[in-house]
């Protein structure tokens, strides 16, 4: 058992959406939350990190911050995600350590798992076959952070583990139609849809991918369960245990957002990797469960959408 009692927590990414949510329930916790804007600290400048560590000290650290996005952006920017994200890591794990800093939680992401892995996906069958193509370039970078953890635990003895989130949504999301994951754009969407009296609404790819989510407060509470209770060399599955095929998630969209027109599709959209419900199995044993239903959790980003909007325009 890991305490929190008197320490000092640096939540790197903490204006994102895990980030965030992580700062609001460490306030619960007798600690102290160390965090840096990327204005005064960017993480992929190796002499900030370094001097960043060195000045503040802290005991541990979770990694919530990276480049992130959809389906469409990991897709077009493959040169973005793969070294913004390996550099943020090299960056930081090699900083920690020099720094005396003896506890990371590394975040990567489902997406680490083979395209066709076996369902539900088991945390050992990392590198069992290929990746999926739309987002291999951001997946080998998260791969090359767990195994950074297992490095400098092996090597040095360092107590770094590492969680791997399912698709995550919650407040704070990004709801660019562009660039964001599928959830925040079937939301904003059917709320256009809506607004513009439209008759349909259109979502990429065939609606058939199945896809699983966790609200990220839940999220947020997996993680610090991990960081209290966890000391291992095998990353964490962090998920709901349910997933959902897309064209159910948008007709459930359209339920909680009150549009009641027809669902297109535009199929020069990718669908992605076809299926990637991950066993929560590891952290149930362990006595952690997620409480926010997928409903109950659209329904309140929907009215933080809402109740944000204006600022966001
Ligand atoms: N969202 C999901 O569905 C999901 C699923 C599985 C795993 N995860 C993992 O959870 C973590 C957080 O994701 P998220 O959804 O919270 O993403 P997010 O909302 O985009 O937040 C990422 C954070 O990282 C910061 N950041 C990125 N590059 C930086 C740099 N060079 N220097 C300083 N800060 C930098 C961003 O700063 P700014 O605020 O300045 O942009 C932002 O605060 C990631 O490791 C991701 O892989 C997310
Ligand atoms: C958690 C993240 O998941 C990401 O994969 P992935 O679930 O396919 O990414 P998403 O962008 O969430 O898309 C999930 C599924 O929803 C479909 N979809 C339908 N309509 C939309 C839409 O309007 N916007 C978006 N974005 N999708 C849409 C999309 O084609 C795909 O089959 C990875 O690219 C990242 O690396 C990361 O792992």
């Amino acid at each position: 058992m890991y305490s929190l009692s008197q320490k000092k927590i640096w939540v790197a990414g903490h204006r994102g959406m895990v980030g965030s949510a992580l700062v609001r329930r460490l306030q619960s916790e007798d600690c102290t939350i160390v965090t840096a804007a990327r204005e005064e600290l960017d993480l992929t400048r190796q002499d900030q990190v370094e001097a960043f560590v060195r000045a503040h000290k802290p005991d541990a650290l979770i990694l919530a911050a990276a480049k992130v996005g959809g389906i469409l952006a990991n897709n077009a920017l493959p040169a973005d995600f793969l070294y913004e994200n390996l550099i943020i890591e090299a960056n930081i794990f090699q900083a920690a350590h020099r720094y005396d800093v003896n506890k990371i939680l590394f975040l990567g992401s489902s997406c680490i798992y083979p395209k066709f892995a076996q369902q539900p996906i088991q945390e050992d069958s990392l590198l069992s076959g290929s990746l999926e193509p739309t987002n291999e370039w951001y997946a080998i970078a998260k791969i090359a952070g767990i195994k950074l953890a297992e490095a400098y635990r092996r090597q040095h003895g360092r107590d770094y583990i590492s969680a791997m989130p399912t698709n995550l949504y919650g407040p704070g999301d990004n709801f660019d139609l562009q660039s964001s994951h599928v959830l925040p754009a079937l939301i904003r969407k059917a709320h256009q849809a809506k607004l513009a009296r439209s008759d349909e609404v259109t979502i990429w790819g065939t609606g058939t991918p199945r896809r699983e989510f966790l609200h990220v407060d839940d999220c947020a509470d997996a993680l610090i369960f991990l960081l209290k209770n966890y000391s291992d060399v095998q990353h964490v599955n962090v998920g709901s245990g349910e997933d959902i095929e897309i064209i159910e998630l948008m007709r459930l969209v359209c339920r909680v957002t009150e549009f009641h027109g027809a669902i297109t599709h535009d199929l020069s959209k990718p669908d992605g990797t076809p299926r990637k419900l991950m066993s929560n199995a590891t952290l149930a044993n362990m006595g952690w469960k997620p409480r926010i239903s997928l409903e109950e959790g659209i329904r309140s980003v929907y009215e933080w959408y809402l109740e944000t909007e204006n600022s966001r325009r």
